[in-house]
């Protein structure tokens, strides 16, 4: 039942932008709500005395068509038109009703309920016309109730019916205005959902490279500092740089030395422990690999893991100028250690110490690791 009522009331909202969608289902609610409601007092008057209640009975016929034809406008993407219709609908009714049968089945606060929500449908409206709009209701309102108060008693009826229609115009009241309420809260929630689904979404792209679709270094800037807070431990710092990667474009092209700086990613991410290092593409064809939690012996193993894994990928790489004829890449290592909020460590500090030691391994023939540890010097 409710699955067939959103149904109808998204009728004309498909491929709309979003703020059109909220109003054109709002305006297709208040029309289902506001004929479906008018069903039990149609129902009231027909049953009790209809020659009596003709006109208020005839004048309800004709608005529950109003309130149905808003939602054939919508469908036929007449958004305006249904919107300033169901304006003037549920404002007649309100006056219709009152007029006819004054306070005392209580219709007026039912109508009263639909009447409050009608600001809503003017969201971009600036906050005097809102006002202009919600005073006008409440004096149409004021004006309904102080007139036609006690214009017509209902005929013939027992008390206890008349109490029982009271009861059930509060009701109803209540019910619609929580009905209202429940589904903004819903739209509410859906667009938090997604915002919440976008933001994630872009904070991922942003610290993704596009190419090896491994983290980037805006990544290796939040991992580090995520570490840095936390007290006393040791994040191994890694810095891998392809051999002679300008020679490989050259001769084998652009796009296979982007192929091969896919693979070379790949490897490295399948040579670390998955839910605890980061690998990234720092630089061009430079790659960093941070290992928390890892003492030196682990960190110099890891390293070999890591040159191993490319070297054993055997891309071909045939116009290096040494006897290698496989792409390779040269290492330089350090650590770094985080001592808690007490003091922030630089994080700068062991990437250059890693870099230094990558430079010492390009000279000293590449294809190979070399440490920065303090106090190593080989
Ligand atoms: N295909 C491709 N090449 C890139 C990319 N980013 C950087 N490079 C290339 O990487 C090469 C780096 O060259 P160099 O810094 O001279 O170093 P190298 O030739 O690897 O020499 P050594 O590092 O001394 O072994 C340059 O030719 C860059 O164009 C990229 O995204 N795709």
């Amino acid at each position: 039942m409710l699955r067939w009522l959103a149904k109808l009331w998204k009728l004309g909202a498909q491929d709309t932008e979003p703020a059109l969608r909220r109003r054109i289902m709002l305006v297709n609610q208040l029309g289902l709500f506001g004929a479906v409601t008018t069903v039990p007092y149609q129902l009231f008057y027909g049953l009790t005395s209809l020659s009596y209640y003709a006109p208020v009975f005839a004048s309800n016929l004709a608005i529950m068509a109003g309130y149905l034809w808003t939602l054939w406008a919508n469908y036929r993407r007449r958004h305006d038109s249904a919107r300033n219709f169901i304006v003037v609908v549920v404002m007649a009714q309100l006056a219709m009703v009152t007029w006819y049968i004054g306070r005392d089945l209580g219709v007026h606060l039912f109508y009263f309920t639909l009447i409050s929500i009608l600001p809503l449908l003017f969201e971009r409206a600036r906050a005097r016309a809102l006002a202009l709009l919600a005073g006008s209701n409440a004096l149409l309102f004021w004006i309904c109730d102080q007139n036609f108060g006690h214009a017509t008693p209902p005929l013939a009826v027992p008390e206890v019916i008349l109490t029982l229609v009271f009861g059930f115009s509060t009701v109803a009241a209540v019910a619609l205005i929580t009905a209202f309420m429940v589904l903004f809260r819903q739209q509410i929630d859906a667009v938090e959902e997604s915002l919440t689904d976008s933001n994630l979404e872009l904070a991922q792209l942003s610290a993704t490279d596009v190419l090896t679709q491994l983290p980037n270094r805006r990544a290796v800037e939040a991992f580090l500092a995520r570490w840095s807070e936390k007290p006393d431990t040791l994040v191994g710092v890694v810095l891998c740089d392809i051999d002679y990667f300008k020679l490989y474009n050259d001769h084998y092209g652009h796009l296979r030395g982007d192929e091969t700086l896919y693979a070379i990613g790949a490897a490295l991410r399948d040579s670390t422990r998955s839910d605890f290092d980061l690998v990234a593409r720092y630089g061009g064809e430079e790659f960093i690999i941070l290992l928390p939690q890892a003492n030196h012996g682990y960190i110099k193993e890891a390293v070999e893991r890591l040159r191993a894994a490319v070297e054993a990928l055997a891309i071909e790489h045939r116009y290096r100028p040494d006897a290698l004829e496989v792409v390779t890449m040269s290492i330089g290592y350090s650590q770094f250690e985080s001592r808690g909020k007490r003091r922030a460590p630089s994080t700068r500090e062991p990437i250059d110490a890693a870099d230094k030691a990558l430079y010492r391994a390009k000279n000293l023939g590449r294809n190979r690791a070399e440490s920065g540890f303090r106090g190593a010097n080989d």
